[in-house]
């Protein structure tokens, strides 16, 4: 049985004719020319299901799920010599600063009018009204339109409410029936869609109606969640946890996060206790025999790098609130704990460690999936997952959100997962269509002048909201953060050779809108829900389009229109053809130039393919595509038209929201909340007031 919907609008696929591209809202009406779709034969989302559990035939020859391509996982060969620049270089034109402010100013118009639509605390849900979703395997749960046709519990409901959540996006609908239904979950949705809430509630609901694992006062020393969230990164950990607690405000549902990159004592991170203030003078003695090697070395470094006299004192002081915060968090997670969210490395080490006992886990959720595994961390999750005490599939379930569906995710499934739905929401791999994209030729050289011209231009055009700025490299980052800042333009770097505590400052800073402009490398790129960040700039283009799509990601979220801009030089060669594809798929206008490169690029590579793992197709092979099952891939040859692209990649993330157990006041500069402090809080989506800009 399969379920196919086209946004809220219900109804088995049945060979009903689609929409012939999904038109984001601030888009439509606009005069998008947009010959391609004709050029490659097919139309995005003009696909016909008809078979329950198939859906492999498009319109126009198009396959889903059957997509194919072949090239060796790994990179394209990047630019090509003597790229002819000049011909290409109008297109940076004098008033390119106009031009951002003209895009800023369409989209606070429409942003105005969606606000005015109403809805979802102020959640724009018609911008997801026509996004094609799609589910298969057998039996699957009908979708929702409401939460309460749902039993979640009181609490959870509350909580819901709370957040202001007035009815589930496209993704929640369908992902959270199924998952409360007790079912193993494969699913994919754009960015910003909700993926968060759809593997949290269930889970809360869940471990309501079966009672909790902790109670307050308990006494054990080996941690038995009887829920895992598995991460790639702190930063979304830490979100996750926040999120979800949240979720579980007041129902006695204990969550705790443990994330890596920091000394076991500081993994497992309970930010707040009563017990704070009790202990410092003892967990400053302590920390400081256990860890003076580290805490020596990282202080060594930090005085050679760093020229600020503030910043090393910050760092000084941050060791020692880690190490009150670390016995803390040992105590919380002895104290017992329901959801345990952690990054693989950690947790594997903590389960080695004797602290965490996988033997209770009833769900598992892996977000971002494919982002785990490029990171390296196949090996750990399975051990975690299957040579660690975990009760196998079928005696637990498990959630796999990934953006994309390589072997290796595949594979992953095939072992993870028992009978499993697979969800789709929106294309896999596209982006989601709130975001306006603009790609602008500037050669590496030119980089610098043309974003402070860019931000200079935003600033005095009044449009101070939050600015992303992405970089290849953390150096690149470090050194773009002085450029700006040097040059009047409030801007901090988040990078992985930065500590915990100074990452984490750099996100409130930004959040608050205290330092609006945040240089960051892909280390920020996934999952992370910063609400009003209304551009992103892609001073340096990633690699691959998947990382494209997380990138700009960070902005569109939650219904809201979003802008991204990258700056594509010669060395962005391999990416022109799929960013080409990505951005007609989404309606978005494509530079003249751009089509040059893309139409030269396929000439030079071969593979030409949209995603660097699944490289170019052709014929033959047996990448997962599209928007379908993978299970129903055909895996014999091409597919004829449709050269090389194949598509992955739906994303995940959350929020740094916060609440506590039973009530401490969220730090103010932290994502739209009101305060907390025991008696319920108002969670909303209050706007940040990027002060910063007036530096
Ligand atoms: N039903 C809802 N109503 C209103 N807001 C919602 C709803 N569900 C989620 N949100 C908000 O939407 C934002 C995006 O949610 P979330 O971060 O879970 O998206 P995501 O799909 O995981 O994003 P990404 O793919 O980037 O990781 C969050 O701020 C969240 O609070």
């Amino acid at each position: 049985m399969s379920w196919d919907f086209t946004g809220g609008r219900g109804g088995a696929g049945g060979g009903r004719a689609r929409l012939p591209s999904y038109v984001p809202p601030h888009l439509r009406n606009a005069p998008v020319a947009n010959p391609y779709n004709a050029a490659y034969g097919y139309s995005p989302y003009s696909a016909v299901y008809n078979a329950p559990g198939y859906g492999q035939y498009g319109g126009g020859g198009y396959v889903l799920g059957g997509q194919q391509d072949f090239a060796p996982r790994g990179r394209g060969r990047r630019g090509r010599g003597g790229q002819r620049r000049n011909e290409y270089e109008s297109s940076s034109s004098p008033s390119f600063a106009d031009a951002i402010a003209e895009k800023f100013d369409e989209l606070e118009v429409l942003g105005e009018e969606e606000a005015a639509g109403g809805g979802g605390g102020g959640i724009n849900f018609e911008a997801y009204d026509d996004i094609p979703v799609k589910a298969t395997g057998s039996e699957v749960p009908p979708p929702v339109e409401r939460f309460d046709e749902i039993d979640l519990g009181e609490g959870l409901m509350q909580n819901i409410r709370r957040c202001k959540y007035s009815k589930p996006t496209p993704v929640q609908k369908h992902a959270i029936p199924i998952a409360v239904a007790g079912r193993d979950l494969m699913a994919c949705a754009q960015t910003g869609s909700g993926k968060t809430a759809a593997f949290c509630f269930p889970i809360i609901s869940t471990i309501l109606k079966n009672g909790l694992n902790s109670g307050p006062g308990g006494t054990r020393t080996v941690a038995q969640p009887s829920a895992l969230i598995l991460s790639p990164t702190r930063e979304l950990s830490c979100q996750i946890h926040e999120e979800a607690k949240k979720f579980a405000f007041k129902t006695g549902v204990r969550i705790v996060v443990a994330y890596g990159g920091a000394s076991i004592q500081q993994q497992v991170s309970v930010h707040q206790s009563p017990f704070y203030c009790l202990l410092p003078l003892l967990v400053l003695l302590v920390n400081s025999v256990v860890h003076a090697h580290g805490h020596f070395a990282a202080f060594v470094w930090w005085h050679i790098q760093g020229s600020d006299v503030g910043l090393r004192l910050f760092n000084s002081v941050s060791f020692f609130f880690y190490g009150i915060c670390c016995v803390v968090q040992l105590y919380n997670l002895e104290k017992g704990v329901d959801i345990l969210v952690a990054t693989p490395g950690r947790l594997a080490d903590m389960i080695d460690r004797g602290r965490v006992s996988l033997k209770m886990i009833k769900h598992l959720a892996l977000d971002e999936a494919d982002r785990m595994l490029d990171m390296g961390f196949e090996p750990q999750i399975r051990k975690i997952v299957q040579q660690m005490g975990m009760p196998p599939p079928g005696q637990r379930q498990t959630m796999l959100f990934s953006a994309t569906f390589p072997d290796e995710i595949q594979r992953l499934a095939s072992d993870f997962l028992k009978d499993y739905i697979f969800l789709s929401v929106g294309r896999v791999g596209s982006s989601t269509g709130l975001i306006s994209q603009k790609i602008e030729l500037v050669q590496d050289m030119d980089k610098r002048s043309h974003i402070m011209k860019l931000l200079h231009g935003q600033k005095a055009n009044g449009k101070r909201d939050l600015t992303l700025v992405f970089t290849e490299t953390k150096k690149g980052a470090d050194a773009l953060e002085y450029y700006l800042s040097m040059s009047g333009l409030p801007a901090i770097a988040i990078h992985g050779d930065k500590v915990q505590m100074e990452r984490e400052r750099a996100l409130r800073s930004f959040k608050a809108g205290v330092t609006p402009i945040l240089v960051a490398t892909d280390v920020a790129s996934r999952g992370l829900d910063i609400p009003n960040v209304s551009h992103v700039i892609n001073f340096d283009l990633p690699k691959d389009i998947d990382d494209y799509v997380h990138r700009i990601g960070r902005t569109g979220r939650a219904g809201k229109s979003g802008l991204a801009t990258a700056f594509f030089s010669d060395q962005n060669m391999s990416l022109a053809k799929p960013l080409v594809e990505l951005m007609k798929e989404s309606n978005q206008e494509v530079p003249p130039w751009l089509n040059e490169y893309a139409k030269n690029s396929s000439n030079i590579y071969s593979g030409g393919g949209r995603y660097r793992r699944y490289g170019g197709g052709g014929g033959g092979g047996s990448r997962h595509g599209g928007y379908d099952d993978y299970r129903n891939d055909y895996s014999g040859g091409g597919y004829g038209g449709y050269g090389g692209a194949s598509y992955g990649g739906y994303d995940s993330g959350s929020y740094y929201g916060d609440n506590g157990y039973g009530g401490y006041a969220a730090p103010p500069a932290w994502s739209g909340l009101g305060g907390g402090g025991g008696g319920g809080y108002e969670l909303g989506t209050e706007a940040v007031v990027a002060s910063g800009w007036d530096m």
